[in-house]
Formats: C-alpha cells, structure tokens, sequence
C-alpha cells in the first residue's frame, strides 16, 4: 500500500515504519497518525511479520503534534474530534512487539509514541521532551502519565514543567530507553533485536507482552498472578516442549508458535 507520510518496508519478518515528513520533523499531523495506524494495523495481521520497528528520519524520530495544523482549532473542535483520542491509541493494542528506533527529536507527540511502543533504542543524538508547556498547554498523549510512570515523578515534573529536554545517555540512565547505540548503527541495532525476538516463540512473545504492560495497569498482586497464570498456560503449548528439549539436548530451539 502506498502512504503518503510514512514509508513501510517488510524485511525477513520485520515491518520497518519510517516516518517520512521531512520538510516538518515528521510532525505528527492527521495524515501520518492515520497511515500510522492503519500500517500498524496491517503488520500486525500480516502473517509474515513477527516483529515492528518505527523509526524517523537522522534529524527527527518526531517533533510531536503538528503545530500549525491544530493552532487555530477551538476546544470544542478538539473535543468533538478527540484529538489524538482513539486512533493514535490504536498503537497501544497492537501485539506484536513494537520498536521504537529514536534518532534525534523525540519531543512532545514524538516522544509519547515512542513511549507507547514497547521499548525504546536511542542514537547518540536522541534528544527526548514534553515542550508542550512552551505553547501554552500541557501534553495529551501520556507526557504526564507514561513519563511518570517511566522516569518517576521528579524528573516528569521537570520535563514537562520546564520543557527541557533531555539527552540520550539521561534517557537510558532514567529507564526511558533500553540502550544507546550510535547513531549510524540505530536501524542495524534495531533490526538485530527485531530479529532476535523474532526467532522466538510468538505465543510466548505476546504473553510477554501482554504481562509487562499488565504491570502498569494492575496491582502488585494482580500482576503476578496474571504473570503465574501466563507462565502455567504456556506448558499447554509445543513450543515450551521444545524449548526446553532443545535446552537439554544442547541444540537450538525450533519453534512452530503452536
Ligand atoms: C501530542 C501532544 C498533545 O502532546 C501535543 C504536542 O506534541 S505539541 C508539539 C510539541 N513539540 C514541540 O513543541 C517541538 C516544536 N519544534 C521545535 O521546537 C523545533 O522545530 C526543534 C527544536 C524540534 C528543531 O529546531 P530547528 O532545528 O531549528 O528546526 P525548525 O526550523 O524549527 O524546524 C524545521 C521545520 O519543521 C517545522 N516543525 C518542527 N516541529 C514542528 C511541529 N511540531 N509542528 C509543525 N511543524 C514543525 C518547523 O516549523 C520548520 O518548518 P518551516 O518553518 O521551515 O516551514
């Protein structure tokens, strides 16, 4: 299918999502956020592919809401429309795992999108922030809830009180990112991952990700029931044979997703 803002290419079993809006720091307006969404949509029942990479360009992973696009809406514009409501939130029920590839920009709407994705690599030159405070509001799409929960209530408070932004390696040092890589070996980095997630069981892969972000909607002890009852459910599968023979028998582990 052909985009306008975004550019998809499916290598092996990976869907690699480039946002394409160079012209604006691939800022997010209603155009990319529905291709996005439909292209997620569509990886997502591909058979073919197991895991997701979104990734911008070097400059820009995404300078966040396209600001001149919503500058002169009214309150009952954005209510009536929900702005950034239901079809950006689509990404969050994805289940295949998603990969945010971060170089440069990630502020505002940039940064709550790679937050809504399942974990994070940085570049050298990632720089993360909630600037929304600079035009007058606050942000809408997890800067105040995600970050928190994230990077804790101190250095939230910060980001979205000051607009600072915050660099690569604070990022990683503030669990927002998973790892730093440098800058030109972001997409060989994410695609290695992708491909090591790949290679695994995809029952247990979902369940994986099914349970993590069970933590952030559950109590302790809900949570790890849920986790428990995840893992006892797995033993009903030929994968967990598998795995484990193939463990024992010194040999790689062949997985069917059965
Ligand atoms: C989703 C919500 C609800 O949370 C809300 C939001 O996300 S609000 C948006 C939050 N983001 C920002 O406030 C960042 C705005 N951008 C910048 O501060 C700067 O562009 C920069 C620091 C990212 C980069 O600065 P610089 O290198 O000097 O490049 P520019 O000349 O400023 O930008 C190039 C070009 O891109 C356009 N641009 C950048 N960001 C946006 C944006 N968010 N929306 C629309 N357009 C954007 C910028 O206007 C320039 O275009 P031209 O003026 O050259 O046509």
């Amino acid at each position: 299918m052909a985009y306008e803002t975004i550019i998809v290419e499916i290598e092996d079993d990976i869907a690699l999502i480039r946002l394409n809006r160079p012209e604006a720091l691939n800022a997010l307006n209603g155009t990319l956020i529905n291709e996005l969404s439909s292209a997620l949509t569509e990886a997502d029942h591909n058979d073919k592919v197991r895991c997701i990479i979104i990734t911008g360009s070097e400059k820009a992973f995404a300078a966040g809401a396209d600001i001149k696009e919503m500058s002169q809406k009214s309150y009952v514009d954005v209510y009536t429309e929900d702005l950034f409501g239901a079809q950006i939130e689509a990404i969050t029920r994805v289940r295949k795992p998603i990969i945010a590839a971060v170089s440069g920009y990630a502020l505002g709407g940039g940064c709550e999108l790679a937050m809504m994705c399942d974990f994070i690599i940085a570049a050298e030159n990632a720089k993360f922030g909630q600037p929304e405070i600079n035009l007058g509001v606050v942000a809408g799409i997890g800067g105040t809830q995600r970050l928190t929960r994230i990077i804790g209530k101190s250095k939230a408070m910060d980001m979205n009180l000051t607009g600072r932004f915050m660099d690569a390696a604070e990022a990683e040092r503030a669990g927002l990112v998973s790892r730093v890589v440098p800058t030109a070996k972001l997409i060989p980095e994410a695609m290695a991952a992708a491909r090591k997630i790949a290679e695994k069981s995809q029952i247990a892969v979902r369940t994986v990700k099914e349970a993590v972000n069970r933590s952030y909607e559950t109590t302790l002890r809900e949570g790890l029931l849920f986790e428990r009852r995840a893992f006892h459910a797995l033993f009903a599968t030929e994968d967990q044979k598998e795995g484990m023979a193939a463990f024992l028998e010194k040999r790689e582990a062949q997985f069917r997703d059965r």
